[in-house]
């Protein structure tokens, strides 16, 4: 029998709980097929605990975090909770919990499907070997800058500032590299240079620390154009590394080169190998509690955690060759098919991907 690892898991708001509880299943029957045991605490974050406990980051929300070997994230957030204050923001539970367990560097893997090639709104042959990895910085930039309103000549003013320091940078470009000598051994480097000094300083670095990686190919490329360049060449881009703000948005728009952001899988690591999973879209609103969630980018990040934190390969493996065999044979949830009208629901989908898992 192995150690008992333990998870905590943080389900959400919105479609969170409904993606989390497929992902659970496939938890489940892992157990049973390579017998690993797992032990797994609850915990509230998000709106919920804004509305059970009066704030989106309990603390001891964050003592289960710690006390676990990972955490397995769902989504937060919704419109009800859009006008709080700051501090009563779903959002600003995310910021803090990332900073809180010090998980600076979040992967972001894109991979297309074959089969998936017709579900996305670019064209098959451009998508046609898409594999990338966006590795986004994760505790810095502009997200957790200074941010006031004052009043200006002209009247109120809103300041976000943009701060990185040189440590910050190194780490996680240092990352880029490394994670890029695994895979294609090209790395992207994307910024502002042009314009922002936090984006100068960035490509002082990736210049730095290229000569200890000289085996990696390592291209800059501005963001507006890594932003083109992403729709038009996308199957030419391996590993891309890049700042908090730019990471979200890039992110973001390589899901629709898989077919949908409900495909897109994510890993929030620190220095070692604890690391909190959750897949890079929202909490939904708009299809929460209506069986319309595509589980896959819970399922996959789940995948992710067997692979990064436990070193459990043959899960891993188990997991993406499942979600593979399930899409071969047709099935897609309405984000992912062609014809909605024969799209299967959030609970099928988990039941379906359980079914394909072997040993
Ligand atoms: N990590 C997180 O918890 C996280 C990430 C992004 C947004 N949010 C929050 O979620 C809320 C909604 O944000 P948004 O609408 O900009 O982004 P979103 O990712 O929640 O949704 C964008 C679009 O994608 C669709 N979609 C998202 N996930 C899907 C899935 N699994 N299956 C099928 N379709 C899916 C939605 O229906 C919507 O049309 C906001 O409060 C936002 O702050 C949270
Ligand atoms: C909800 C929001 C704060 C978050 C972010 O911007 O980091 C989300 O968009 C993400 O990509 O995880
Ligand atoms: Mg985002």
């Amino acid at each position: 029998m192995s150690e008992v690892k333990k998870i905590a898991v943080i389900s959400g708001d919105g479609i969170g709980p409904e993606v989390v509880a497929e992902a659970l299943k496939v938890l489940k029957r892992t157990e049973e097929l390579f017998g690993y045991s797992f032990e797994t605490e609850h915990a509230l974050f998000g709106g919920i605990a804004i509305d059970q406990k009066g704030t989106p980051l309990p603390q001891e929300t964050l003592d289960i975090c710690k006390n676990a070997d990972a955490v397995l994230l769902g989504a937060v957030g919704g419109p009800q909770w859009d006008n709080n204050p700051k501090e009563l923001r779903p959002e600003t539970g995310l910021l803090a919990i990332r900073k809180e367990l010090g998980l600076f560097s979040n992967l972001r893997p894109a991979v297309v499907f074959d089969c998936l090639k017709d579900a996305s709104t670019l064209k098959p042959e451009v998508l046609e070997g898409t594999d990338l990895m966006v590795v986004r910085e994760l505790t810095g930039g502009i997200y957790f800058g200074e941010k006031f309103r004052r009043q200006g000549d002209q009247g109120e003013e809103a300041v976000d500032t943009c701060v990185y320091n040189v440590t910050e940078v190194e780490r996680i470009i240092r990352q880029g590299f490394e994670i890029a000598q695994k895979r294609r051994k090209k790395l992207a480097s994307v910024d502002k240079a042009n314009v922002l000094e936090t984006s100068r300083l960035w490509r002082e670095v990736a210049n730095r620390l290229a000569p200890e990686y000289p085996d990696v190919e390592l291209e800059h490329i501005l963001v507006d154009n890594c932003a083109m360049q992403l729709l038009r060449r996308p199957s030419s881009f391996d590993v891309i590394v890049t700042e908090n703000m730019f990471g979200d948005i890039l992110s973001d728009e390589a899901a629709m080169l898989t077919g949908s952001i409900g495909m897109l899988s994510s890993a929030s690591m620190g220095e070692g190998s604890y690391g909190l999973y959750e897949p890079v879209h929202g909490s939904a609103p708009d299809i929460a509690g209506q069986e319309l969630a595509n589980p896959i980018a819970t399922i996959l990040s789940l995948a992710l955690m067997f692979r990064i934190t436990f070193g459990y390969e043959d899960a891993a493996s188990a997991i993406e060759e499942a979600v593979a065999e399930v899409l071969n044979a047709g099935h897609r949830t309405s984000d992912i098919a062609v014809d909605k009208s024969k799209a299967i629901g959030t609970s099928q989908m988990g039941d379906l991907i359980l079914a394909a898992m072997k040993k």
